[in-house]
């Protein structure tokens, strides 16, 4: 014998899907009517009774698969630095992936990379973005930068393609030398669009590898700053006002003693836009650590720059030739005396012969603001 409900007696979840189901059942069958009217016809009862006991289970099952409020859900979300972290707070945890190919990438063909004998993760970054043979700004700088370790000062006009061109050594770099503590590597930018834009190549570029990357610039919260250091990145881009504030009140950025990578991005508009300073601080702080290994690279657009006047009595902007005002980047960078440079927007398209700086100037930044 089958007992009879009394839906005031029913509570929570077994009222609700007592009434969802009387009401699916009123549209199915055509019956207009509230909860009371369909509970005031006899014919019905049992049925219902039957369906109620199977619907109330139903829903307990569906239930019991939804997480208990405090079970602690992590989400993933990027806000707009492409910064990856859980809502939790704490960092994402970088790690190397297995080695599943992108069925859509996986035919690719990559041969073109071969001559630079790039380790396996730094192929599959690129791969990833389906970057299948070198620019040429980046076929001329990288036989220089990863196979000889050469200095390098190379221009090539907007869009050529030379974040890769240094992301790659450095990318290289730190998957030879393998896991280590302390910053590898520091990219300069003269805004903060353009250390986003290097930031999210850099760490396309790395996502197969154990080695993670942070933007470092101007509008983030200290909160996330501190955040964002604490992953203890191998490779920092940054503004130089920024990165200057940071370095002088950050534990790690106190020993640069593993730094391999010095790379000066856009140093054409770096010096136009008043980063120089910044930027020649960071660098004396630098270069007072002996590290023979490290390298530096610096990129423009052009090596032609705008005369900047100045305004100072008796001093006019000193005209150079195109060769001068190399062998100013070449000493406002610091390359070492083998460095390389490569000047793409010169007509016939290939790179100028290799260039020995040396030059005799008490005040640097005099200098710089005469170019
Ligand atoms: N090897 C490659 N194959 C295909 N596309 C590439 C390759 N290298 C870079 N790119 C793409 O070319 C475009 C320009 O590259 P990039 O931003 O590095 O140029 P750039 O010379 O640094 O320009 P900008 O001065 O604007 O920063 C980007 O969209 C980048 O994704």
């Amino acid at each position: 014998m089958i007992e009879e409900v009394d839906p005031s007696q029913l509570v929570g979840l077994e009222r609700k899907a007592f009434k969802r189901k009387a009401t699916t059942e009123e549209s199915e069958d055509g019956d207009e009517g509230d909860e009371e009217e369909v509970l005031a016809m006899p014919k019905k009862k049992q049925k219902k009774e039957k369906k109620l006991k199977e619907l109330v289970e139903e829903e307990k099952e569906e239930n019991s698969k939804k997480p208990a409020v405090g079970d602690k859900i992590i989400e993933s979300s990027e806000d707009e630095d492409g910064d990856a972290e859980e809502k939790s707070g704490e960092p994402v945890k970088k790690g190397k992936k297995p080695g599943i190919k992108d069925p859509e990438t996986a035919n690719l063909d990559m041969s073109a990379w071969s001559q630079f004998i790039l380790p396996p993760e730094v192929l599959e970054g690129l791969r990833k973005m389906r970057y299948t043979k070198p620019t040429p700004i980046q076929e001329m700088s990288l036989p220089a930068a990863m196979l000889k370790r050469q200095d390098l000062l190379g221009a090539a006009e907007t869009g050529s393609g030379k974040t890769m061109a240094f992301c790659i050594p450095i990318a290289t770099r730190l998957v030879e030398n393998g896991v280590k503590d302390g910053l590898r590597a520091l990219i300069l930018a003269p805004t903060r669009e353009l250390v986003v834009q290097i930031y999210k190549e850099m760490e396309k570029l790395l996502e197969f590898t154990q080695f993670s990357v942070i933007p470092v610039v101007g509008g983030l919260s200290q909160q996330k700053q501190e955040r964002l250091l604490n992953r203890k990145p191998s490779v920092i881009v940054a503004t130089p006002g920024r990165f200057w504030t940071l370095l002088e009140a950050t534990d790690y950025l106190q020993d640069l003693s593993q730094l391999d990578f010095v790379v000066i991005d856009e140093i054409d508009r770096m010096v136009e836009t008043g980063h120089f300073a910044e930027m020649e601080m960071i660098l004396s702080k630098i270069h007072a650590i002996e590290n023979k290994s490290r390298q530096t690279l610096v990129f423009s657009a052009t090596l032609s720059f705008v005369h900047i006047p100045i305004n100072r009595p008796g001093k006019n902007a000193m005209k150079l030739t195109k060769e001068e005002k190399i062998e100013k980047l070449v000493q406002i960078g610091g390359l070492r005396k083998q460095h390389k440079v490569i000047d793409l927007n010169e007509s016939a398209g290939t790179p100028s012969s290799l260039i020995e700086a040396r030059m005799n100037c008490s005040d640097l930044l005099d200098k710089v603001i005469n170019i």
